[in-house]
């Protein structure tokens, strides 16, 4: 049960608890304490309104806890018309992976549906829930049980903390979103073998490709930017100029299973992701002996995508600038030139259209969600060594590609 796990030796007193009221503002920040704190205004409002839980999954087994995390997610998601469902989080200032996610549920249902779904959640090991009451200007947190609606009579009494640092949506990236050396995402694909076949299968293809040599052969180019910006149009016009092998990550061999991937928890689609550059930097190495290589997306996508979906809210939530999770893996080939292709929205959004491809769930996620875009964008801009030089990709293809070929021939021996 979790509450001895996440919860145990007083470790609640410790914790710092985040909910997400608002994605354009800052989280509501709240501390417990075992003694009564009066409330001002806007926390007596929030905790007082209606009924109110939250729950909380962990687990020491990191893909067993981000499949109920994901499963629990679909299904609050259903119940959006009669409850209101905040993302939250609980973390120990200062110490790591200590981020355990959940979802704050404001039920404006009668009679309580969310009771219903919340009785199931806690028949799982890993879920946690709470329930709020308000009495006068004081507010506590308990655990909750359907049988006897508390399980404790404890009252952690909410107690109104300052806003951290750093966001906590921050705090879980490493080893969770992003991985930075092939063993870290090695290890995720090999602890969900058993539920997942197809990890087994891009193992195996991992291992054949075996280790990518750094050469001093031909020059190898990155063109990174968002769906739709031009890369493949670019990359085979490039191909031509140049006489150069094209190669992409995630490589074609990973193709098939793209779709398995993509609909599995971050945790796993990252390490899969993360992987498929490692198979495109074997690749690269082995081609780079006979010719330019240009390459379709690399770790700046990797990094970016996964960062920028971490991330809950505004760009201000993003890790600093000089935050270590902006660097390079040491075990991944570097490039000689990063490109990132940029048009505007507008622009960006008509060769979407007039494309008229089937979209990845992500790229969807752009589209409604601009804070999502200015995320990406951002965190592209933010990887280091190599970090990536801007290409204004609105110009016709003829002269994007005449102006690439300039910078390649500046940056690179040709
Ligand atoms: N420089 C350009 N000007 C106008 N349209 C372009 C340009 N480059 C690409 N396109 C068109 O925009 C769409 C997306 O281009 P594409 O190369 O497939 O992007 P990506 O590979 O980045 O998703 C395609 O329909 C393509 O023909
Ligand atoms: C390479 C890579 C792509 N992605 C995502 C970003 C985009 O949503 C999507 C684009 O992949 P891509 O293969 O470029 O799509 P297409 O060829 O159909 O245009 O994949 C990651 O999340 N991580 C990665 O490492």
């Amino acid at each position: 049960m979790l509450s001895r796990t996440m919860f145990r030796c007083g470790q609640m007193y410790s914790r710092v608890f985040a909910v997400e009221v608002d994605l354009l503002t800052e989280p509501l920040y709240f501390t417990l304490s075992a003694k009564p704190h009066i409330l001002h205004h806007d926390y007596q409002r929030f905790f007082g309104e209606g009924k109110l839980f939250s729950l909380y999954v962990d687990s020491d087994n990191r893909i067993q806890k981000a499949q109920t995390h994901a499963e629990i997610k679909t299904k609050l998601s259903k119940l959006e018309r009669d409850c209101v469902v905040l993302e939250t989080c609980s973390y120990i200032p200062d110490v790591k992976n200590s981020v355990v996610k959940g979802f704050c549920i404001r039920d404006k249902s009668t009679p309580g549906i969310s009771e219903e779904i919340l009785k199931t959640f806690r028949q799982n090991e890993s879920v946690c829930v709470f329930s709020y009451k308000l009495d006068g200007q004081y507010c506590w947190q308990e655990l909750w049980s359907h049988v006897n609606q508390t399980e404790k009579a404890e009252r952690q009494y909410i107690t109104p903390a300052s806003t951290p640092l750093y966001h906590p949506s921050t705090l879980g990236i490493r080893s969770s979103d992003v991985f930075y050396s092939k063993e870290e995402a090695y290890m995720v694909l090999q602890e969900c073998s058993d539920i997942l076949p197809e990890s087994k299968a891009v193992l195996q293809l991992v291992d054949e490709q075996g280790e990518s040599s750094g050469s001093d052969g031909f020059p190898v180019i990155v063109i990174e930017g968002l769906d739709a910006t031009g890369k493949t149009t670019l990359t085979e016009a490039l191909r031509e100029s140049l006489n150069a092998t094209l190669l992409k990550s995630p490589p074609q061999c990973l193709a098939p299973f793209r779709q398995c991937f993509d609909s599995e928890p971050p945790v796993i689609r990252r390490a899969f992701y993360a992987l498929g550059n490692y198979i495109t930097a074997a690749q690269m190495g082995k081609e780079s002996l006979k010719a330019p290589v240009i390459v379709d997306r690399y770790w700046h996508s990797t990094a970016a995508y996964a960062i920028a979906t971490a991330v809950s809210g505004r760009v201000e939530n993003l890790p600093r600038p000089d935050s270590e999770l902006y660097q390079w893996p040491e075990d991944l080939l570097r490039p000689n030139l990063v490109l990132m292709l940029n048009v505007n929205p507008e622009e960006r959004m008509r060769r979407l259209k007039d494309r008229g491809q089937d979209k990845t769930i992500e790229e969807n996620e752009l589209e409604v969600n601009q804070l999502f875009r200015l995320k990406v964008e951002e965190a592209y801009k933010r990887i280091q060594n190599p970090s990536c030089i801007s290409v204004d990709a609105s110009p016709s293809p003829q002269e994007v590609l005449q102006q690439v070929l300039r910078l390649i021939r500046n940056k690179c021996q040709l």
